[in-house]
């Protein structure tokens, strides 16, 4: 309503006034209930709203603050018994007790504030003009008749905001900014705390803007939370909110049909949350799929700011509400496979700290990440005395790979036992176990691990082709596999899980000789058939790698010779270390021959 005239309104306010003169002389109501309870907030409101028509200044705006407050401290309460009483009855074995005791809990708690009156359902009339902000319409005329112009224009302000086409409106907030001379924080929104989301919505769509994508994860996470806070907030009101008492019902099946209608407009209330939370005061029509559109704009946020695993999380969520959404899904798969690039990441290109040895492959020539080649760790004497330490006492047999391969395998369990049996000589174990010791060293330093690195499992094997079974054949020696999870190249997933080796971190693969056929070692794509890069075995060579799905590899089919190699894994998970090689220290090693 314009300052200086008061035709529009006048319908308004008649309109009320009619309806509380029947309803007060009706049901005999009084203002404030003599037990001290809160009266219903919209007897406060036709009483202001008849105060300003009789220019009663003082008393329009007591009432009319009253009833804005009682409403205020109505919703508050509703949710306090709605949360008090979430669990009352949940010990009721038959339904219907449970439904009793909980309606009781509810009565309870709002009657300990407002007065049976104000726990009626109020008219639609009244909801609408509460709504619409009216009340504060009326405020603002108020406080400018009673020349308390900040409040006025706070009034003004809070109602503009749901109306922001009311011209009247905008002419009365120029009026108090210009001529009257109010300062600028007056101009508050007195309704503020339900449309933080919007804030907070803006604001992480100007951080968006800016490219401040640490600003604006931070920004979309507050808004994500408020909107579900709003929503179920909204929805915790419908469950509290007074339902017209139906009238007695005359059979079973009436009574069957109002509970229906209960719980029917109960969902409806709930559904309709949604679209109120999304609709910004002052616009008619919701912003459609608000938390799925919030939620795209977070994961790409995070993924700008390098919070991939947030990113994934966040994706998944959005994925609930479209499973099958083609875009989301091809993101999610980049995201989780970046995420293990970085949660695998060991910032490589640390020093190789070992006299003689020399980087040949890194990263960029290995067209991948976290990958090594390293020459020079073995002299030839030592490739020779290690395989040789595979010769005696160890029996050959089908390799589990392929059948036209022969398999052997010496753990360092065997090789200890052979140790102590006489069977391989003090000082090859002796050199087994420094080998294993080097490398530990190459490994940690040029992969710079961040946390101690311990011995998970360390293998000798050497692959043998089966003369005479060559013919035609394509398989490969090792099919791609990952170290540590189960790969599953349909999907490119690679499952961390038993019997895969989950604890492994790094892997290293020694070769001690080149004198086969076939028998490459290779980098695989997840597809477990694109081949990204090759490394040819040969004696004192080192392929180092990170031990998860960044690194799925096989070795091609050894045609023919003996391929040898001594595998060794790390892990940071001290419970995964290898025992028995402190056992082979403090035993077998520490004796002289
Ligand atoms: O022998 C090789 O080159 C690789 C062996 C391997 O990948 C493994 O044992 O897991
Ligand atoms: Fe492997």
């Amino acid at each position: 309503m314009a300052l200086h005239s008061n035709t529009n309104p006048v319908y308004v306010a008649f309109l009320f006034i009619f309806y509380y003169v029947f309803i007060t002389a009706g049901s005999g109501l009084s203002s404030e209930s003599s037990s001290g309870l809160l009266a219903p907030y919209d007897e406060h409101y036709y009483r202001g709203v008849r105060a300003y028509f009789r220019d009663d200044w003082e008393r329009a705006a007591e009432f009319l603050e009253k009833s804005i407050s009682t409403r205020d401290k109505l919703l508050r309460t509703r949710r306090k018994c709605h949360d008090e009483c979430l669990t009352a009855g949940d010990d009721k074995i038959s339904k219907l007790d449970w439904i009793q005791v909980r309606a009781e809990c509810v009565r309870f708690c709002m009657g300990q504030s407002f007065s049976p009156a104000a726990l009626l359902p109020v008219s639609l009339d009244i909801e609408y003009e509460f709504g619409t902000r009216n009340p504060y319409n009326y405020l603002q005329v108020t406080y400018y008749k009673l020349e308390k112009m900040a409040k006025a224009a706070s009034a003004a302000h809070t109602f503009f905001v749901a109306n922001p086409s009311h011209l009247e409106m905008r002419n009365n907030l120029e009026k108090y900014r210009r001529i009257l001379g109010v300062k600028e924080e007056s101009f508050q929104d007195r309704e503020r705390e339900q449309e933080q989301h919007w804030e907070m919505y803006d604001a992480a769509i100007l951080a968006e803007s800016s490219s401040d994508w640490v600003k604006a994860v931070k920004k979309w996470k507050e808004c994500v939370n408020e909107t579900l806070k709003q929503t179920e907030e909204c929805r915790a009101q419908c469950v509290m909110m007074s339902q017209v008492i139906p009238e007695e019902p005359d059979t079973v099946q009436g009574l069957y049909e109002r509970a229906a209608d209960l719980s029917l407009s109960l969902l409806s209330c709930k559904q309709m949350c949604v679209t109120l939370v999304s609709t910004r005061p002052g616009r008619v029509s919701a912003v459609e799929d608000f938390l799925p559109l919030q939620l795209e704009h977070l994961h790409i946020a995070q993924f700008k700011a390098g919070d991939l695993k947030g990113a994934v999380e966040t994706l998944r969520s959005l994925l609930l509400f479209y499973p099958t959404d083609s875009d989301s899904l091809s993101n999610l798969e980049l995201y989780t496979q970046t995420v293990e690039v970085n949660t695998e990441a060991q910032e490589t290109g640390g020093p190789v700290p070992v006299v003689g040895v020399t980087i040949t492959m890194d990263d960029q020539r290995l067209n991948g990440t976290n990958r090594v080649v390293l020459d020079g760790v073995l002299s030839q004497s030592e490739c020779d005395r290690v395989a040789a330490s595979m010769g005696d006492g160890y029996r050959g047999r089908r390799s589990p790979h392929t059948p036209h391969e022969k398999f052997e395998g010496l753990t360092v369990l065997r090789a200890l036992q052979l140790a102590q049996d006489g069977l391989v000589n003090q000082s090859d174990a002796r050199l087994l176990h420094e080998i294993g010791e080097t490398v530990k060293v190459l490994m940690d330093s040029y992969f710079r691990s961040h946390s101690v690195l311990y011995f998970a499992y360390t293998h000798l094997v050497c692959r043998s082709a089966i003369p005479g079974h060559q013919e035609g054949r394509s398989d490969l020696s090792h099919p791609v596999h990952v170290d540590n999870c189960i790969l599953e190249p349909e999907t490119r997933q690679c499952w961390r899980e038993a019997p895969a080796f989950t604890h492994r971190d790094l892997s290293a693969v020694l070769y001690l000789n080149d004198d086969f056929e076939g028998g490459d070692f290779f980098f695989a794509d997840r597809d477990a058939k694109t081949v990204t890069a090759m490394v040819k075995p040969k004696c004192g060579r080192l392929v180092g790698f990170t031990s998860g799905p960044v690194n799925p590899h096989g070795v091609t089919a050894v045609t023919a010779g003996r391929r040898c190699a001594l595998a060794l894994w790390f892990t940071t998970e001290k419970q995964h270390r290898d025992m028995v090689r402190n056992y082979q220290v403090s035993v077998v090693l520490c004796r002289r021959d």
